[in-house]
């Protein structure tokens, strides 16, 4: 066992494909984020544990009130490997026990059924913490404590992992997929502790088996799938994999293990995808937030009701989804073959609306234009799916804040991620010149769509300072490249 083993996994944003990627016939194209989940898993030398029990867990998130959970890792029977929690001041957290009790068997599995005493080896006790970057949750508060505009700038001004001043449960979240992070962080964080560096993909199937269970459903999890294996096109896995799983609250390491070993019956589709040089993704959390559960129920229900319009909007909008992967890949091959046309069309459009005619043009332009036609295509469809479905998808609250987005020069295209709803809009900029983009010189764009989401007064727009990554898992050696990592695990 290590001393101390840090793992971090991205958020995500689905850029298309929601409400399509549910079903194993459509893809999804998932962005990951530059803002982290952070699993701190630390073995302690004090022999704490509670007597009968064989080893003793304490999970914190520093950045709640009341967020305190210990565990008692019991009996010595190694099929059925026992965490029971011992105390707490914040109530149960399902995510993190469940993440703790099925990784636990897994490692024993892993390790020829292994008994708990024999994992822990002697330690007795294990220290946990868990921190997510600040984009994660809204920090409407802290800036106007700070009495500072709601800019990128300003959120730079708030020190990392900050305090929430509330409890988790009533935390507000930016929907950049906190549950899914948390769990693939932790599960790879006690992975690794524990000396077993397993291939990705069963870590990747052991996440989504930990996410499915504590969110209680079979999502489509893409999100999970980001926070692995980073920026790609999805596609999910058929949910038979995991039916014989879900029903059981009482289940075996080895059952766990037979399950998320690789096999032809994870049907997951993963190709990476990355945004190409000099576009750039900007967030924005919208204060009014949606209930996706909700909306994917009601958006369902109607697809079935209606078979026939909504197989042929499906249709449509798979289209237009998997054009807008086409024309993505054509940017970033184009940077590559032409890169001086390239960069002189990022110039131009970093100057000029997206969806602005442009009629000249190198190959580069044109597929950049077709890009902005395509993602307004996108929304167009994904509007009249929640007008058909009496779904707020893109509501026109929305819909005019965007509009609005896409008349700034270098504004490319944009839309509301994932399920939509009131919680977040995203935008795709044209960077005349990153180096200097990086050194906030120049940054026009990004200065004229703050200062609009500042003067909104429909909606309350808050920019989030996430870029897109193309990352997932991340193991770290030093905590000191986590910006303010240290200080948080100092102060506990
Ligand atoms: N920082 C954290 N520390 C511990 N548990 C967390 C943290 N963030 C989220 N969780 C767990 O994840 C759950 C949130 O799940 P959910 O609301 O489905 O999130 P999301 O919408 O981000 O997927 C919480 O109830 C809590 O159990
Ligand atoms: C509708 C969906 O296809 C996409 C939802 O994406 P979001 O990014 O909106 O999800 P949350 O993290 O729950 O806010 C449902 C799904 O794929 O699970």
């Amino acid at each position: 066992m290590s001393d101390v083993t840090i793992v971090s996994a991205p958020g995500k944003v689905l850029l298309t494909g929601g409400y399509l990627v549910l079903d194993p016939a459509y893809s999804g194209l998932v962005v990951a984020t530059s803002s982290r989940f952070y699993s701190i898993v630390r073995t302690r030398s004090t022999t704490s544990a509670p007597s009968a029990a064989t080893a003793h867990i304490v999970v914190r998130s520093p950045q709640f009130q009341d967020a305190v959970w210990e565990y008692a890792v019991g009996c010595n029977d190694p099929a059925h490997i026992d965490v029971q929690p011992v105390h707490s001041d914040g109530g149960r957290n399902k995510f993190v026990e469940i993440a703790l009790q099925r990784t636990l068997s897994l490692i024993g599995a892993m390790n020829g059924e292994m008994k708990p005493s024999q994992i822990f080896n002697g330690s007795r006790s294990l220290d946990i913490v868990i921190v997510g970057d600040n984009d994660f949750y809204s920090q409407r508060r802290a800036l106007e404590a700070l009495s500072l505009p709601a800019t990128m700038l300003s959120l730079d001004k708030i020190e990392p992992f900050a305090s929430q001043n509330t409890p988790i449960s009533e935390v507000h979240k930016t929907g950049l997929g906190s549950s899914a992070a948390l769990i693939t962080s932790l599960v790879t964080a006690l992975l690794r502790h524990f000396q077993l560096s397993p291939e990705l993909d069963l870590i990747h199937n052991m996440a989504q088996y930990v996410h499915c269970f504590a969110q209680g459903k079979v999502g489509s999890g893409f999100d999970v799938c980001s926070a692995v294996k980073g920026s790609q096109v999805y596609k999910r896995f058929d949910e038979k994999v995991l039916r014989g799983l879900m029903d059981k609250t009482k289940v075996t390491g080895q059952e766990i293990l037979e399950t998320v070993t690789p096999s032809s019956l994870w049907t997951t589709r993963s190709i990476p995808i990355a945004l190409p040089p000099n576009i750039r993704l900007v967030l924005a959390d919208v204060d009014a937030g949606s209930d996706t559960p909700s909306l994917v129920g009601k958006v369902l229900k109607w697809r079935k009701e209606n078979p026939e319009y909504a197989n042929k909007l499906w249709s449509d909008l798979n289209s237009v989804n998997q054009l807008v992967e086409q024309q993505l890949r054509s940017l970033s091959r184009l940077a590559e073959v032409r890169p001086e046309e390239y960069q002189s069309t990022m110039r131009t459009a970093s100057r000029r609306a997206g969806t602005a005619a442009n009629t000249v043009g190198d190959e580069t332009s044109r597929t950049l234009r077709k890009l902005s036609e395509t993602l307004q295509a996108v929304r167009k469809l994904m509007k009249q799916m929640g007008e058909a479905s009496g779904v707020p998808i893109e509501p026109d609250e929305q819909t005019r804040l965007l509009d609005a987005c896409l008349k700034i020069p270098g504004v490319i295209g944009g839309g509301v991620p994932g399920a939509g709803g009131y919680d977040a809009i995203y935008l795709l900029i044209a960077e005349g010149d990153s180096s200097s983009q990086e050194q906030g010189e120049g940054c026009d764009t990004i200065s004229q769509v703050e200062i609009l989401w500042q003067n909104w007064k429909e909606l309350s727009v808050c920019p989030l300072t996430s870029r897109a990554d193309a990352g997932g898992l991340e193991f770290i050696d030093n905590m000191d490249s986590v910006k303010g990592l240290r200080k948080v695990l100092d102060s506990i």
